[in-house]
């Protein structure tokens, strides 16, 4: 890859444009299979059902340029996209509230592909401390404050109840949390430098339901 290639800083790119680069990795993973080596953004465009246009606008971001009449070199491409979402690389994550959405989470094992590895979650719940699931051990919630300072885990995972989610999340943050994906509908209120990113269930059903509602009128 060339050493000079400027990627664009994550802050200049939008939330749509880095919503639907995993899609277009997933895509070229798929074409890369298939043995296609050179791919063009109208191909990729008509696949994803997204505008020519706006695929190379948003695969701009990695500094990568499709050629006239070749379009893009599918592997390099590819690992272009993994450089620039953190695919290749791992973080590390805790996970709060080993609860039934926590459990699957941890259970789920192809969050590694992603680059992030739970490397253990912590409950309140004598039941569930001392278990595992996934490999991944459920520990005292107390004993977050005494590891973190170790482990130096910048992610938190939030999969409590949603009425102690607010308590939690700073307990994160004093932890040395810098980045939270929260599971909990929760409107949590942090330190502006803190990245939380919310995974509300609720509100994607609310969506689907109601275009689904709109659709049959
Ligand atoms: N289960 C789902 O499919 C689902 C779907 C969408 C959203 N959610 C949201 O995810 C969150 C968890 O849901 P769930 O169904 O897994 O609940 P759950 O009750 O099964 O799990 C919550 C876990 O958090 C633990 N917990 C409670 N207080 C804690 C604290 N102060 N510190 C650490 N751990 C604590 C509990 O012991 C329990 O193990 C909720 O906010 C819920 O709204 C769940």
């Amino acid at each position: 890859m060339n050493e000079s290639r400027k990627y664009k800083t994550k802050k200049q790119v939008s939330e749509p444009t880095l919503k639907r680069l995993p899609g277009y990795l997933y895509f070229l993973e798929q074409q890369k299979e298939e043995g296609v080596l050179n791919i063009s953004a109208p191909t990729i465009g008509k696949k994803l059902s997204c505008d020519p246009t706006q695929v190379v606008k948003d695969l701009s971001v990695t500094g990568i340029k499709g050629k006239p009449r070749v379009g893009y070199n599918t592997y390099e491409l590819i690992h272009a996209l993994e450089e620039f979402l953190g695919f290749n690389r791992i973080n590390e994550a805790f996970l709060v509230g080993a609860g039934n959405l926590g459990s699957a989470l941890m259970a789920y094992q192809e969050h590694q592909e992603l680059g992030l590895k739970i490397i253990a979650a912590f409950d309140t719940d004598e039941v569930k401390i001392g278990k595992s699931v996934g490999g991944i051990h459920i520990l005292d919630y107390n004993k977050l404050f005494t590891l973190s300072g170790r482990l130096n885990v910048k992610i938190g995972i939030l999969t409590t109840p949603n009425n102690v989610a607010q308590d939690v999340a700073e307990d994160m943050v004093n932890c040395g949390v810098r980045a939270i994906w929260n599971f909990t509908s929760a409107n949590l209120d942090l330190p502006e430098d803190v990245i939380v990113q919310t995974t509300s269930m609720s509100s994607y059903a609310a969506v689907l339901l109601r275009r689904l509602n709109d659709s049959d009128k």
